[in-house]
């Protein structure tokens, strides 16, 4: 098939996770924004700032939490993005620069499950929407948004990043009109806020939820950026990432908090009493911009479950590529089991979600780590793209500077932790706040780059090999 049809936005995508060759290479920079502000424009990233006033924050100290947070994560994401258009493959594969080659499948396994785990919250409160736009029942709607976000996932990238431009537009629109509703008006049903003031333990929460729902997508960001050129120049793919998921993020995160702090129920259910506020209409166009914003997420999150099974499965099995046949194989079971977790999900979001998210980062943040010290410091961007498909390449089968690196920096979180399983002494001194992905990051990157200094003279790739 030709190369122009391989940009065709309604064909099926027909790389998967070998290196995008230079003469497919397309697209701006500024396409990324798009992406990360349709895709993060949310209603999970609504509930993650709902938990900050839901543990007891005033709204101003939950606001001050979730900027400090957004900022940070943002930062680390958006570094991750960078590396996109010039590695010109998904991140997870060139883990194993870092961890080796077989190495690199421990950091993909959590990597799975982050993605089935932000699948289901997404699902959950997208079957909601779709049950007060239409009635239709929780569990039908979590069958029908997943079924449209699985065909999104299989057409793949072009007609994700169509589909987050247009969706951007609409989702911008729809939001604003919420949030001057929400400040100048009000509501049935509201509540006066009680102002609950500060406490150290929920500021610090509030400041890591928001981190982790950001830094969530640091596995998978660069793979929206692998077919952009190479000669794309670096700071312009971290800034457009950066605005796109950075403003969607802050602004949900702070209207999250503040619709949690003056209505019950919920967030679903309180954007739908804000949006009526202007009419049945622009209620029932809200929701239709909710559903679609689940369904787009989604299909990100299979996508990206989709390419990281496969590089699992690769490790492998090597010869298999591409192709419509293998690409349903593996994301027809990654939607399914996304779809049955959205089913055990769909009682106690809230809890569950804020549990999840702090359990995730304790298990990506070392990832996080090892990664961007390899590319920014250690390596400097120069890769050899064959050994990252080869067992017996530069990277070796196993590095054990990554792993010891990642597994220490987890390690050392424990004491750290505070969650529904652990609750760790620093935590406790600290008033239950956890800041244990900041110590994990800071110790496996420090760790990382005095590991690989020591060996970098036996595994640094030849120079002739840079991927550029
Ligand atoms: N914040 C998020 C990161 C990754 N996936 C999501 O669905 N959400």
């Amino acid at each position: 098939m030709g190369q122009a049809n391989e940009r065709a936005d309604f064909l099926v995508e027909q790389r998967s996770i070998e290196f995008i060759p230079h003469e497919l290479r397309h697209g701006k920079p500024s396409d990324l924004m798009f992406v990360w502000f349709g895709a993060n424009m949310e209603l999970p990233v609504v509930a993650a700032g709902a938990t900050t006033v839901a543990s007891g924050l005033s709204l101003g100290w939950a606001v001050l939490g979730i900027l400090i947070g957004v900022l940070l994560g943002t930062l680390l994401m958006a570094s991750h993005s960078a590396q996109g258009p010039h590695l010109g493959m998904p991140q997870m594969i060139q883990s194993r620069a870092q961890f080796g080659y077989y190495g690199a499948a421990v950091p993909l396994i959590f990597v799975v499950l982050m993605y089935l785990g932000f699948y289901a919250a997404g699902v959950v409160l997208g079957a909601q929407a779709l049950y007060e736009l239409a009635k239709v029942p929780v569990t039908a709607g979590i069958v029908i948004l997943s079924l449209a976000s699985t065909v999104v996932a299989v057409f793949g990238y072009n007609l994700i990043h169509r589909f987050e431009r247009y969706l951007s537009y609409l989702v911008a629109a729809v939001f604003l009109v919420l949030t001057v509703l929400l400040v100048t008006r009000h509501h049935p049903g509201e509540i006066t806020p009680v102002s609950t003031g500060f406490a150290l333990g929920p500021f610090l929460l509030a400041v890591s939820v928001p981190a982790i729902s950001q830094l969530g997508f640091a596995p998978y960001v660069a793979d929206y950026a692998r077919y952009l050129p190479a000669s794309t120049p670096i700071s312009s793919v971290f800034w457009y990432t950066y605005a796109g998921v950075g403003v969607s993020g802050a602004w949900l995160m702070i209207l999250g908090a503040a619709l949690q702090q003056r209505f019950l129920g919920g967030p679903v259910a309180a954007i739908g009493t804000v949006a009526h506020g202007a009419g049945g209409t622009f209620a029932a166009i809200t929701f239709v911009a909710l559903i679609l914003g689940v369904l787009s997420i989604n299909a990100l999150n299979i996508y990206g479950g989709y390419m990281s099974t496969m590089t699992l499965a690769t490790t492998f099995y090597r010869r298999w590529r591409g192709g419509l046949a293998v690409r349903l194989a593996f994301i027809l079971p990654v939607a399914a089991v996304a779809t049955y977790l959205g089913f055990l999900y769909r009682d106690n979001l809230l809890g569950s979600f804020e549990t999840f998210l702090v359990i995730v980062m304790a298990l990506m943040s070392p990832w996080t780590a090892v990664n961007l010290v390899d590319y920014y410091v250690v390596r400097r961007g120069e890769y050899a793209v064959d050994a990252m498909y080869r067992p017996d390449g530069v990277y070796g089968r196993v590095n054990p500077a990554g792993m010891a690196a990642y597994l220490i920096g987890f390690a050392v979180q424990l004491p750290f932790m505070h969650n529904a399983y652990v609750h760790g002494p620093v935590a406790r001194a600290l008033d239950g706040g956890d800041v244990s992905w900041v110590v994990g990051a800071v110790v496996s990157g420090l760790l990382y780059h005095r590991l690989a200094r020591v060996r970098s003279s036996a595994d640094r790739p030849p120079r002739t090999a840079r991927v550029s």
